[in-house]
């Protein structure tokens, strides 16, 4: 694990904002097409704010989630509504968006999203969070599908349900997310930073973030 620290949460946004950029007009360098994938929550935001900017071929980037709440956009949980408001203005308007969200029941949606994201696969950007119970996307410990979404032969997407929560979740699997050729994991707290460090000694399926830690650059700050 490659961990940055930053002195304040402003100025992480901005770094991982030109890394992105920069990781992104390489991958546009290389290939037609580039698979972006980014997480909800309340940290992404000012990253979106600063990548949305940036001018670049964003008409050759796919944009997806890497998980998703089932909920309709105009439902305040709907991280596609999120994206859509904070990552897809300005230059960045211009990517495709593939959101995970339709009507038809959410197995359905597994089943048609793991055909049709294949072609979208390996992800060249992976931006996940993590909360400070160690889940990461919807992988999150004690789950309800969490086994099949971090085994090994596991379909692109999963259904997830969390005790206690009354939204069922989406969410990219722990091999698609393995998969992805650079990932950034986005932490802001202290509690995080020690889920973080609890995380490194424990198997995915007590902290589902560990499945991504290995590859992952940690970029950290306190507040
Ligand atoms: O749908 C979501 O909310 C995310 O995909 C989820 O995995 C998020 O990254 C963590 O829960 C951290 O969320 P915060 O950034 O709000 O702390």
């Amino acid at each position: 694990m490659n961990l940055i620290e930053y002195p304040d949460s402003e100025l992480m946004a901005m770094r991982l904002a030109d890394t992105l950029a920069s990781e992104l007009n390489a991958a546009l360098n290389q290939s037609d097409r580039v698979t972006l994938a980014v997480p909800g929550g309340t940290t992404p935001g000012p990253v979106f704010d600063a990548l949305s900017a940036v001018h670049l071929a964003w008409e050759r980037v796919d944009v997806m989630l890497t998980d998703e709440r089932w909920v309709d956009e105009s439902h305040p949980q709907s991280n596609a509504a999120l994206i859509r408001k904070r990552l897809l203005t300005g230059p960045a308007a211009a990517a495709h968006f593939i959101p995970f969200y339709r009507e038809g029941g959410i197995d359905a949606a597994v089943t048609a999203l793991s055909a049709e994201l294949a072609r979208l696969l390996p992800i060249d950007i992976l931006v996940l969070g993590m909360g400070a119970d160690m889940h990461t996307a919807s992988l999150f410990p004690d789950a309800d599908g969490l086994a099949e979404a971090l085994a090994p032969g596991a379909p692109a997407c999963a259904a997830i349900t969390v005790p206690g929560q009354d939204v069922q979740r989406f969410t990219l699997t722990a091999p698609v997310l393995r998969g992805a050729n650079s990932v950034h994991l986005l932490v802001k707290g202290e509690d995080k930073r020690a889920a973080l460090n609890r995380a490194q000694g424990l198997p995915a399926a007590q902290a589902p973030v560990s499945c991504v830690l290995d590859a992952a650059t940690v970029h950290w700050s306190a507040a």
